[in-house]
């Protein structure tokens, strides 16, 4: 089974996530975003203690933006949180927030192939993503940039899923 869960920020869609896991005897949880040496916010480093001081035990936690990779070499279910940072990471780590556009879109496009293939896997896979377009058009060049390519992400992600669910204020929308 895949799902993606969708939704905006703070909408409970990482708790849907993790319930969806539940009861499962080992999981890996795949986090792109960056750690709190990375991002030196305490902010950041907030939302993440808040996150792993959640999680069972017996989770396995993954730092990396090669969520391709991650998911391929975990043996059992698998969580993704989320594709917004993954995106972001894709895009940082390969330097192409002034590539472009033609030339951004399609590397990102060679790395949703790959999480796509990876899919195809025995063992659960939920992942999270964001909901960001359906405010008005960012006012910068990365905004817009962000937002078009994470649409496409969700919309390809989406169809290599057999459910999709959109949180809402801590609602669950099976689409
Ligand atoms: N590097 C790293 N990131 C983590 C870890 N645990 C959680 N995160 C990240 O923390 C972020 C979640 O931040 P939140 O502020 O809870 O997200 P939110 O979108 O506001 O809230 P929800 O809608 O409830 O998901 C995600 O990008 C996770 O990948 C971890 O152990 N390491």
């Amino acid at each position: 089974m895949r799902v993606l869960v969708t939704g905006g920020v703070r909408s409970g869609k990482s708790h849907h996530a993790e319930h969806l896991l539940e009861g499962e005897a080992s999981v890996t949880y795949v986090a792109p975003g960056p750690d709190e040496t990375e991002e030196p916010d305490p902010d950041w480093a907030l939302r993440l203690a808040a996150h792993r001081g959640r999680r069972p035990a017996h989770w396995t936690t993954v730092e990396t933006a090669d969520v391709a990779t991650a998911i391929q070499q975990s043996a059992g279910p698998v969580l993704v949180d989320c594709l917004g940072t993954w995106l972001t990471r894709t895009i940082d780590q390969q330097g192409l927030w002034e590539a472009p556009v033609d030339e951004v879109t399609e590397r990102v496009r060679e790395e949703i192939t790959r999480v796509v293939a990876a899919l195809e896997r025995d063992h659960p896979v939920v992942l999270v993503t964001n909901e960001v377009g359906l405010g008005v058009v960012p006012a910068h060049r990365s905004g817009r940039l962000f937002r078009d390519l994470l649409g496409e992400t969700n919309r390809q992600v989406a169809a290599a899923c057999e459910q999709v669910h959109l949180v809402i204020a801590g609602r669950v929308l099976v689409l």
